[in-house]
Order: C-alpha cells, then structure tokens, then sequence
C-alpha cells in the first residue's frame, strides 16, 4: 500500500504520516520546501514525540520525499499508483496541489482501484474544496478521471506546535489525537486506516471540532496576544483570558447542543478536556502560530464568523464571539503576512466595506450590526483622536 501526502510540516509529519505509517502504507512525502524534503530524503527515519500525561514515541520509517515544486513529474507518476492522497499544506494551498493531482488521475490506470483523497485541512469540507480545485483543471476530461479517485472529507486533531529550531525532523506532539473519516463516499470499502474513526455523517465531527478546538483555540491566542503572553499556557493562565475562552465555549457548545442535538452534560466535558490541551504544560505553543492567518480565521465559514452567524440566526447570545473578532483585529505578529493585510484592510476599507468583504456578513444579517459596531471600535482603536 502506498500513501502520497502533501505538506511534510508539523500535523504531516506528526499525524498523517505518522498514522498512514503505522496503518502499514508506504509513504512518499511531497513538499515545496526543499531544505525539508532534502533532509527526510537524506534520512531513514524521524521520531514523534507524544507528550502529555500519556507520553511515548513513535518511529517513522519507510518513507521517501519528493520536491513538489520542482519534481512535478515524479509526484505525478508516484501518485497514478498510489492507493492514498492526503493534504496537510493549508487551505488556502489546496489550488496549488490540486492540478498535480488532476495530471495524475488522468495518468492513472483506470484498472487500477480508485485512488482515496482527503484534505486533512482545518475548515469545514476541506476535500469538497480540493475536489472542486482538481475538477476545474480537469475541464472536459474530468468525469472519467475524476471516476478514478474516491473523495472523502475529514476532521484532523492532534495539537502540533511550530518545532523548536534545531529540532532536526523528530517532531513533539500532544498526546491527544482523532481522525474522523465520512465513510458513506467509500460505499463499504474503506481505506486501511486503523487509528481513523470512519463516520456516516461528518458535520458534527467538523463543526464540533473547528468550533471548539479551533475557535477556543484561536481565543487564547488573541486575547493572550492583546495581553502580551508569549505562550498558549501563559496566555491561559490570565484570569480574564481564560474567562473569555470559556465564555466563547459556552456560546458554541449553545449552537452544536441545539444543531446537532449533542448532549450538554458531554458536550461541556469536552469543551473542558480541551481547555486542559490548550494548557498543556509538556507541550509549548505560542499565540502566533494558533492566531496565524487572521483574515482566514474571521472569514465566513470559519471558527468565528461560522458559529456567530449560525448562534444569531437562532437569537442565541454572541457576545464572547464577538469579543475574539475584536481581539483578532488587533492581532498584529510581524511574521504573519496576513496581519499586516488585517491593518492595511482596516485602514482602506470603510467599516461597512470590511464587514461585507472579509466576514461575509451582509447587511441584514442578524449579526450584521452587532459585527460592524465592532470592526468599527477596531478602526477607532487604530485612529485614536488627536
Ligand atoms: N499543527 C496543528 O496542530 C494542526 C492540527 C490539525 C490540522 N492542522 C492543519 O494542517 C494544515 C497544515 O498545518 P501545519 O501546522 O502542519 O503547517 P506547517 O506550516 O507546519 O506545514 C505545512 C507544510 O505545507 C508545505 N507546503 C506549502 N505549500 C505547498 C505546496 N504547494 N505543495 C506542497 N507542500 C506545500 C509547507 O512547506 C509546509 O511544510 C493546516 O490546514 C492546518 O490547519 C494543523
Ligand atoms: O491550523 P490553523 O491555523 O487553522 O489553527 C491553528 C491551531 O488552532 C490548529 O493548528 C490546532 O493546533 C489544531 O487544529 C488542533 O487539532
């Protein structure tokens, strides 16, 4: 069995790869980063660090690395033959993979069964918008190629901080993983992968998780960095931090209770368990990796916007997701290219123009009004009156 997976960074290394490896596959890594690809390809081996109450480690073997970028050919071939295709590079990234794969479904012998896709991106039906990446470059060709392939959405899970410089390929991950797999596109036939959990339904599974895992997540990175933590534990650790987090938690555990008819009593022991992971002392993350790509972040159908929206359509309470878009528009990391956009936006567009525009809230919108008041406090926070 042979698995191409594109994005050799922290969850492809320290998730994906690590469980296609132990699921029995062969691996063949595909990155544009040459400094990486060139080093796995020199090495046999990396080891992932599980840390947390249950700490152990792991070795990966078996595997072969590939420079995307300028060995398109050769991904090509390797994944007209391959069994599985997984993504890990961003979504915004999921273009720029799509016509390689679009080469190789159409390279693929269509005696061959069909290859299994799936974007194991943050975002809500990631490989739906890879499939739809992967069809456009097709054109006319795309039913018989597309007929090669079996496209599955999934919700990854596993906290993987950026690695510490020097940390070589060996990668520290929390203990904590899931991996759920919609399993009705495979029509009973499912891919060989013991550690995922194969679902019929996979919007609870993504909603609840982008929606508490990330939005929290996200929370204590923004209002951690407005008070100046340089961790996600410190950040945690301030009272009014983690008051936020929680109240942010409780408003989306209102939205997944009343949508998706999830129990309180264990929805609540989730939202819990997952304030225990943020705060993992084994484990340092820091508020500018968990708040990178601001504008991605508060955009329509993501961990802010998406349940706000959904919690305002039902005249359920806002409040505490509102005062994390608040903090995220201060988020200014000079590292993150989208928080100097953020500020050139805010201060460009009019208030009405980066509501409708970056949110995709429009006017009339029951959290259209509540939303412009606070991009406008935003603007007014940068342009403080003489
Ligand atoms: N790190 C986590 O805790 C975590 C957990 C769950 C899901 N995710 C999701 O996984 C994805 C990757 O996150 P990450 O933290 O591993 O990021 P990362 O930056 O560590 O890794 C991304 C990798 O993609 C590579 N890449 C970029 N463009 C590429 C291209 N065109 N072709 C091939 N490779 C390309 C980069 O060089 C990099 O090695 C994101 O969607 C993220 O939301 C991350
Ligand atoms: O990857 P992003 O930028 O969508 O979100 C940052 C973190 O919240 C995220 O990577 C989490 O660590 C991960 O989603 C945990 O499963």
């Amino acid at each position: 069995m042979k698995a191409v997976h594109f994005g050799a960074g922290n969850i492809g290394r320290g998730f994906v790869g690590l469980i296609l490896h132990d699921a029995g596959y062969e691996l063949v890594f595909a990155d544009v980063n040459a400094e990486l690809i060139d080093a796995l390809a020199a090495s046999t081996s990396y080891d992932v660090h599980a840390v947390g109450e249950n700490s152990s480690s792991r070795t990966v073997t078996n595997y072969r690395a590939l420079n995307s970028g300028t060995d398109e050919d050769v991904v090509v071939a390797e994944i007209a033959t391959a069994d599985i295709v997984t993504t890990a590079v961003g979504p915004n990234i999921l273009k720029f993979v799509a016509p390689v794969i679009a080469r190789a479904l159409q390279a693929r012998d269509a005696s061959l069964p069909p290859l299994t896709v799936m974007a194991c991106e943050n975002a809500i039906n990631a490989t739906d918008v890879l499939k739809g990446e992967i069809e456009g470059r097709l054109g006319d060709d795309s039913a018989g190629a597309l007929g090669r392939a079996v496209f599955a959405n999934t919700a990854v899970d596993r906290i993987v901080p950026n690695q510490e410089p020097g940390h070589g390929l060996d990668v520290t991950v929390e203990d904590f993983f899931e991996w759920a797999i919609e399993e009705t596109p495979f029509e009973g036939a499912p891919p060989v992968i013991p550690a995922a959990h194969f679902v019929p339904d996979l919007a609870p599974y993504i909603e609840r998780k982008l929606f508490t895992v990330n939005t929290g997540h996200a929370t204590v990175a923004y209002h951690g960095w407005v008070e100046g933590a340089t961790t996600l534990a410190d950040a945690l650790s301030v009272p009014s931090v983690f008051a936020e987090v929680k109240a942010v938690l409780e408003e989306t555990k209102a939205l997944l209770v009343a949508k998706h008819e999830f129990d309180p009593a264990t929805q609540e022991a989730y939202l819990e368990k997952n304030l225990v992971r943020f705060a993992n002392p084994y484990l340092t993350d820091t508020p500018e990796r968990v708040g990178r790509q601001p504008l991605r972040k508060i955009s329509r159908h993501e961990r802010f916007i998406g349940p706000a929206a959904e919690l305002a359509e039902r005249g359920l309470p806002t409040d505490a997701l509102l005062r994390a878009v608040a903090a995220a528009l201060r988020f200014d990391a000079p590292a993150d290219p989208q928080s100097a956009e953020l500020a050139g936006l805010l201060d460009t567009l009019t208030p009405e123009e980066f509501t409708v525009q970056v949110t995709g809230i429009e006017p009339g919108h029951p959290l259209h009004d509540r939303l412009l008041a606070t991009v406008r406090a935003a603007v007014a926070f940068r342009t403080p009156e003489e």
